[in-house]
C-alpha cells in the first residue's frame, strides 16, 4: 500500500475522523493479527508495553495492547495523540523525564509512569493519521536505527491489515447493496406479474363463477383454429344448463340464484381435468371443452357434474341438463359441434331435464363445407 503523507499537518479533524470511521474498527473485538503485531513490537524493541492505538473523537482506543493499564484513554492523556502531530514521522522520546510530554505524567504502565515512548503514526491511504503503533517502557531506553525501522515496518503491516479490513467491509456492503437491489428487482417483477395476472384474470374470468368468460373462449378458439387441424385432437363439448333457473330466481331470489350458479361452476371445475376448459357461456349456460376425450368419457364427466350438483349444499335442490357432442377438427368446424351439443341439450330439456343426452348424429354426416 502506498501512503501519501500530506505535506501539511491535519487540516481537518472531521475528515480524519471520517477516514477512521470507514474502517469501523473502534470498539471491535480483539483480532489475532493485530495482537501478533504488538507482541512482535515488544520483542523487537525489548520494551514493557506496546499498543495499536486508534484516535477516536475524544479518546484513544487500543485495538491491541500489551502492558497498558487502561482499555482506552482520553485524548489529552495520550502520548499517541501527540505522536500524530507530525503524521509522516516516527516520534521517539528516550526519556520522558528529560524530554517531557505533559500527557505522560498521568499515564501508567503497570502502575508506573512511562519514561520511554516511540510511536509510528498509522496513516490512511489519503494520509490521514488514524492512530499509532507505539512501544513504551517505565525506564529510559534508546532504540537502534534497525529497531526503529522494524517498528516502522510493523506499522506498515498494521496499515495493510487496516486496509484489508476496509476492503472486506466495502465488499460486504457492495454485496449487501447488490442483494438488496436484486431483491427489490425481484419484488417489482413479482408485483408486476401479480398485477398482470390480476388484470388477465379480471379480463378473462367471469367474476361470479370464476369460470372463463366468453371473451376468453373466443380467444382460445381463435388460437386453436390458427393451428393445423391435423395437430388438434378430437374433442367433446358439454353444454350444460341449470333447470328451471328462472324459477329458482323467482322463488328464492336472485342472490340464491347466484349461489346456485357458483355451486354448479364448482361442480364443473371439480369434475374436469386441468387440460379441459370450462366457460360461462351465457346466463346459466356453461360450455366445457374436453380435448382428447371421447363421448363415453365425456358422458362420465357430465354424470359426475350432475351428481355433484344434486349434492350441492344449497337451501333448495337444483338439477342440470347436459348436451354432449364430439368434434373432429379435421372434419367439422367448432360451431357445428356446438350446434349438435345444443340440440342434444334441447333434447335433454324436452325429455324431462336433469339428464345427460349425447348427440347421436353419425359423425360422417357432419361434413365441413369449407
Ligand atoms: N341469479 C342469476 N340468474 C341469472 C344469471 N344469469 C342469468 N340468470 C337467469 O337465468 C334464467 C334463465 O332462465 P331461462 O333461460 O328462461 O331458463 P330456465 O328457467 O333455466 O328454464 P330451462 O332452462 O328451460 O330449464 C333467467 O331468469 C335469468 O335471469 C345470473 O348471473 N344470476
Amino acid at each position: 500500500m502506498s501512503v501519501r503523507v500530506p505535506t501539511q499537518t491535519i487540516d481537518s479533524e472531521a475528515a480524519r475522523q471520517a477516514a477512521l470511521d470507514t474502517y469501523a474498527i473502534v470498539d471491535s473485538g480483539p483480532e489475532q493479527a493485530f495482537d501478533d503485531i504488538v507482541r512482535l513490537a515488544v520483542m523487537l524493541c525489548g520494551v514493557y508495553a506496546a499498543s495499536i492505538s486508534l484516535i477516536d473523537r475524544d479518546r484513544v482506543w487500543f485495538k491491541a495492547q500489551i502492558g497498558v493499564d487502561q482499555p482506552q484513554v482520553s485524548r489529552e492523556l495520550s502520548l499517541c495523540n501527540h505522536a500524530i502531530d507530525q503524521p509522516g514521522r516516527t516520534l521517539v522520546i528516550d526519556d520522558l523525564d528529560i524530554d517531557p510530554i505533559p500527557a505522560a505524567k498521568r499515564r501508567r504502565l503497570g502502575g508506573l509512569p512511562p519514561r520511554f515512548y516511540a510511536g509510528v503514526p498509522l496513516l490512511s491511504p489519503d494520509g490521514y493519521p488514524l492512530g499509532t503503533l507505539s512501544v513504551a517502557d517505565t525506564v529510559p531506553r534508546h532504540l537502534a536505527a534497525a529497531q526503529v525501522e522494524g517498528l516502522e515496518l510493523l506499522a506498515r503491516q498494521t496499515q495493510h491489515l487496516l486496509e484489508l479490513r476496509r476492503l472486506m467491509l466495502e465488499q460486504g456492503q457492495l454485496l449487501n447493496a447488490r442483494e438488496a437491489a436484486a431483491q427489490r428487482a425481484e419484488q417489482a417483477r413479482a408485483e408486476l406479474q401479480r398485477r398482470h395476472e390480476e388484470l388477465q384474470q379480471s379480463a378473462t374470468r367471469d367474476p361470479l363463477t370464476g369460470l372463463l368468460n366468453r371473451a376468453a373462449m373466443e380467444e382460445v378458439l381463435a388460437e386453436t383454429l390458427s393451428r393445423d387441424p391435423t395437430e388438434r385432437p378430437p374433442y367433446t363439448l358439454l353444454l350444460l344448463d341449470i333447470d328451471h333457473f328462472k324459477m329458482v330466481n323467482d322463488v328464492h331470489g336472485h342472490l340464491a340464484g347466484d349461489q346456485a350458479l357458483r355451486a354448479v361452476a364448482q361442480a364443473v371445475l371439480t369434475s374436469i381435468r386441468k387440460s379441459d376448459i370450462a366457460v360461462r357461456f351465457g346466463g346459466e349456460e356453461i360450455v366445457v371443452y374436453l380435448p382428447g376425450t371421447a363421448l363415453d368419457g365425456a358422458t362420465e364427466v357430465a354424470q359426475r357434474i350432475r351428481e355433484q350438483v344434486a349434492r350441492a349444499p344449497l337451501r333448495f335442490p337444483i338439477t342440470v341438463s347436459v348436451g354432449i357432442a364430439a368434434g373432429d377438427p379435421t372434419r367439422d368446424r367448432p360451431e357445428q359441434t356446438f350446434d349438435r351439443a345444443d340440440q342434444a341439450l334441447y333434447r335433454a330439456k324436452a325429455g324431462g331435464r336433469d339428464r345427460v343426452v349425447v348427440d347421436d348424429t353419425p359423425l360422417f354426416t357432419s361434413i365441413n363445407p369449407d
